[in-house]
């Protein structure tokens, strides 16, 4: 038994945050940080089926080419994907009534749609870049039990060494993309890289404003440091907690991201809202084929 405290219910027999009941979540489910950006999808559905708002965590379920697929919006930050998966994960594993964890388990496909910083000079504005593996500089992974062993340790290893990494910083993890979501997505219209989701958007990226940085060389090495020929792509604030808590969850995760800015060249698109429509429409096209 799930105590009250534990697993908070609202009075409706929503989940707490997210105010879902269970049988309004789809098994393809789209993470967004934007909720401006859920309209944006939803846009695209054919039917609507159900609409519900708390706080940042907007939800649209609804039907695409015929597959039914929840839409939400997480906000910004690895903290809020705690919320999210968790809550995600008990509608979809946990039986709300008797508050226990349900025998046969569902396991979600969460497809994240993002914008995000390139961080090599041959990756452009306006690319769309499919996550393989993602790079938790924001260290909510290791609050949970056993996360190493759904770790690549030795890139972590290599990581640290190349990076002189500091030990007053969380430690990096880094976690894969689902093999059977990165596999759809294997066609010329995406570029395939590792992403770092970093605890904030300004020092924790690299920039600068008027406060000075702990590891001021950092990206430089980043751009530089290369793994098994894998090089570091790009910058974002989520993937790296969807891809930890759905492995330990027994979930399917990918991160596909559009570059709406190269920190190495210091181009930017602040209009990109009509190239995010693009990826949107690719991405969907995708799940449903
Ligand atoms: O465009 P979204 O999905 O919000 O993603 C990116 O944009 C936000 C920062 O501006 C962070 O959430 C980052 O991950
Ligand atoms: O540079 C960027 C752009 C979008 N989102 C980020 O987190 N970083």
């Amino acid at each position: 038994m799930i105590e009250a405290s534990e697993l908070i219910l609202n009075s409706d027999g929503s989940v707490f945050h997210l105010h879902l009941k269970p049988e309004n979540l789809a098994d393809q489910v789209i993470l967004v940080g934007d909720q401006a950006r859920v309209e944006t999808i939803s846009g695209f559905f054919d039917k609507i089926d159900f609409t519900t708002q708390n706080r940042e965590f907007k939800t649209v379920t609804g039907w695409y080419n015929n597959k039914r697929m929840s839409v939400l919006s997480t906000g910004i930050g690895t903290d809020n994907i705690d919320i999210v998966l968790n809550e995600l994960d008990a509608l979809a594993n946990i039986d709300f009534e008797k508050r226990e964890i349900k025998t046969d388990k569902r396991s979600l496909n969460i497809v994240r749609i993002g914008t995000s910083g390139g961080l090599q000079s041959n990756l452009p504005v306006n690319s769309f870049v499919v996550s393989r593996k993602s790079i938790g500089f924001d260290g909510m992974l290791a609050f949970y039990a056993n996360h190493e062993s759904y770790c690549d340790g030795a890139f972590e290893k290599a990581f640290r060494q190349f990076t002189g990494w500091k030990s007053s910083l969380p430690s990096p993890y880094v976690v894969d993309a689902s093999e059977v979501l990165l596999s759809k997505f294997n066609t010329p219209d995406f570029k395939t890289g590792v992403t770092i989701s970093a605890p904030g958007f300004y020092g924790p990226q690299g920039r600068v404003l008027r406060l000075g940085l702990a590891m001021p060389e950092l990206n430089r090495i980043i751009e530089q440091f290369s793994y098994n020929n894998l090089k570091i792509t790009n910058f974002e604030m989520e993937s790296s907690a969807i891809y930890g808590l759905s492995k330990m969850l027994g979930h399917n995760a990918l991160t596909i991201c559009l570059i709406i800015a190269n920190r190495v060249t210091r181009e930017a698109n602040e209009n990109y809202r009509a190239e995010m429509k693009k990826l949107i429409k690719k991405v969907l096209d995708v799940l449903t084929k």
